[in-house]
């Protein structure tokens, strides 16, 4: 898929009203490239009909189209008309999705988790369900924007990576050749929205606090590895604070490895225009909300090397990095709509 200056693609997103597509529906409005030619949500939403400026009053003369209800007669219409079809919803549904709307005629950016793993097996172990479309599996291209630049210029599925997979594999794969035998423990906290919009009674105000959940059981865990190619022991964390992601990494480094060699492995980003680092920075979750940034800080201390990742897990951890990777896609700058 190529485009010239005078036309722009009909891009449509299914589960548009859910937290990471509402911020996703908002980019490709303003997108010079993208053209918002539908917005979805499940065939018997309660929110189906409803502009989506109701749901979210911010985006009142920013996104004036209704959520249409994803029926039989939508999937054909979308089938055939769609050249980019966002999916921002639960795995399950995006691996069914990606399953009816396959076609090699269009691109396909899931923000889910559906098509991050290798095998279906991954699937009912570590996200409960059989996975219906195996092939896909391997099709799909890891959209880690900064990692996967060319192989996501001839992509046809993207699998956006998982919000605290961004942050802990930015900070992480520069360093695998620097890193002693030695396991890597990260320990992460993301904001209430990481959970999505859906209530559930650990989200209630109420319940908020500061609380480890999914002990060496988190779904992102293999993700991490998948990609890294490294053992982690990962922890995620649920603060008691709307968005954001804060991944505080902790490995040990080769005897022989100096405060050079972590900013040379590290400059690998010099030239990345949505990761900063910043050697001795300890980055805050303020500084990149609402942006599609990754903010990086490093420390080493004899072998001790102590990393920090800080994203806005909606945009760098989904919705951003989505664009940025459709961007690549497209042959456009990568930057092309991003809120930097
Ligand atoms: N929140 C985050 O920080 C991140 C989320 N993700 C992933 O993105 C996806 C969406 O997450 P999030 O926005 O948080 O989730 P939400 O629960 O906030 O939103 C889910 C969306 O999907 C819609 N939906 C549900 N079922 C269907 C269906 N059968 N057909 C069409 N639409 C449907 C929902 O609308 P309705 O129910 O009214 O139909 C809603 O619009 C998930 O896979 C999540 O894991 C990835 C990275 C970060
Ligand atoms: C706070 C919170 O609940 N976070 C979510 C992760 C959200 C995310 O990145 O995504 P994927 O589901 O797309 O992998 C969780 O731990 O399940």
């Amino acid at each position: 898929m190529k485009i010239s200056s005078a036309e722009s693609i009909n891009a449509v997103i299914i589960g548009a009203s859910g937290y990471a597509g509402s911020e996703l529906t908002r980019l490709v409005a303003a997108h010079p490239a993208l053209a918002l030619a539908g917005i979805y949500v499940s065939e018997s939403s309660n929110d189906a009909g409803k502009p989506l400026a109701q749901l979210y009053p911010r985006l009142r003369d920013v996104v004036n189209q209704p959520l249409q209800p994803l029926g039989e007669q939508q999937l054909a219409h979308i089938k055939q008309t769609a050249q980019v079809v966002f999916i921002a919803t639960e795995h399950d549904v995006a691996a069914q999705l990606v399953s009816a709307l396959h076609d090699g005629n269009k691109l396909i950016v899931d923000l889910s988790g559906a098509h991050r793993l290798a095998a279906a097996s991954d699937y009912e172990r570590y996200y409960g369900f059989e996975h219906p479309f195996e092939a896909a599996l391997n099709q799909a291209v890891y959209g880690l924007a900064e990692w996967y630049t060319d192989e996501l210029t001839q992509a046809q599925l993207i699998a956006v990576p998982g919000c605290y997979p961004t942050a802990s594999l930015l900070a992480l794969k520069p360093l695998v050749s620097l890193l002693a035998n030695q396991p890597v423990i990260i320990n992460a906290v993301s904001g209430v929205t990481g959970a999505g919009r859906k209530p559930k009674q650990n989200t209630l105000g109420a319940e908020l606090s500061l609380q480890a959940y999914g002990v060496f059981s988190h779904r992102h865990q293999p993700e991490i590895e998948r990609y890294s190619a490294m053992p982690v022991v990962f922890t995620p964390h649920l603060g008691n604070f709307k968005r954001g992601i804060l991944a505080s990494i902790y490995a040990t480094v080769a005897d022989d490895v100096s405060h050079q060699d972590v900013e040379q492995a590290f400059s690998v980003y010099q030239k990345q225009p949505c990761v900063r680092v910043g050697h001795q920075h300890t980055p805050a979750i303020q500084d990149v909300e609402h942006t599609g940034y990754c903010d990086i800080g490093w420390h080493l201390n004899g072998c001790q090397l102590i990393v920090f990742a800080a994203i806005d897990n909606l945009l760098k951890g989904a919705a951003s990095q989505a664009v940025q990777c459709v961007n690549l896609r497209l042959g456009l700058p990568q930057t092309v709509g991003l809120p930097l």
